[in-house]
């Protein structure tokens, strides 16, 4: 099994976050607070999704990576061998992202002094308490919300950079540094603006154990976000997730095509 997508993947996420991570936050009112646990686990993730992708494609079509520009897999292929990636990454992203949420929704915009200090002292801390406090499965909370939000979204994300990259390079030819920027960013916005409804779900998901809030599931955690707050509940978070989706996936398809360039 190919390895180098596996390590492009890992690099390249680790690039893309680095950028992404204030966009990220400022959602949640802390600016760059606690960089380098999303670094360590997008690296883990991205490989993960990379890595799966490609593997994925390359037993659909019985082609090699070298060989995709010659022969382009179909887009079915590419959606099918993108959803597999999203839906197996969702088992390494799910703690991570729970942490994540959990950290980045305690976060004061002015701590008051003599304000109780935060409930969690940072990610370890953060996962040991959950696990004490919710079980370990607890770690796994939001997780099927992550699988509906990921699985058919990771698809159209490899689906519209492939398409992107085919519309703007001549056949035979590895598409432009510019067109790999401008496709992976679009491919991140695209899938991120159809991602938003249920990332906004696995987000009050996740906050549900803390707040002692308890959602029946999926479906019940819909109905009553749309009852409390109408409709717009689902485009909460959308003008930011663009913005920051742009930057970080431009940079993480370029270093991924990159690095392949390089090893292949
Ligand atoms: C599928 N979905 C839209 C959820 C994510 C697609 C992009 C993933 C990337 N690591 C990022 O953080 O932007």
């Amino acid at each position: 099994m190919p390895v180098e997508e596996f390590v492009a993947g890992w690099i390249s996420g680790a690039l893309g976050l680095v950028l992404g991570h204030p966009f990220d936050t400022v959602k949640l009112l802390g600016f760059f607070k606690g960089m380098s646990f999303p670094i360590a686990s997008i690296a883990v993730v991205n490989s993960v999704l990379f890595g799966v992708y490609s593997n994925t494609l390359l037993a659909l079509t019985a082609t090699s990576h070298q060989e995709w520009r010659a022969q382009p897999p179909s887009y079915t292929h590419v959606f099918i061998a993108g959803c597999t990636g999203g839906f197996v990454q969702v088992y390494c992203l799910a703690p991570f992202d729970l942490i994540k949420v959990r950290l980045q929704n305690q976060t004061e915009p002015r701590a008051r002094p003599g304000s109780p200090p935060p409930r969690y002292r940072g990610p370890v801390h953060c996962a040991v308490s959950i696990c004490q406090e919710e079980g370990p499965w607890g770690l796994f909370r939001g997780a099927w919300a992550l699988t509906l939000r990921d699985t058919p979204t990771m698809g159209i994300y490899f689906v519209t950079y492939e398409w992107l990259c085919r519309q703007s390079t001549p056949d035979d030819q590895n598409p432009s540094s510019a067109t790999v920027l401008a496709a992976g960013g679009f491919a991140g916005i695209v899938s991120w603006a159809v991602a938003t409804p249920l990332d906004v779900i696995k987000s009050r998901m996740q906050m549900a154990g803390l707040k002692h809030r308890v959602y029946r599931g999926v479906l019940d955690c819909m109905a009553s976000s749309v009852r409390q707050e109408g409709l717009g509940v689902f485009f909460r978070g959308l003008t930011i997730n663009s913005a920051r989706a742009f930057p970080v996936n431009a940079v993480t398809f370029l270093s991924y095509e990159y690095l392949l360039r390089w090893w292949g």
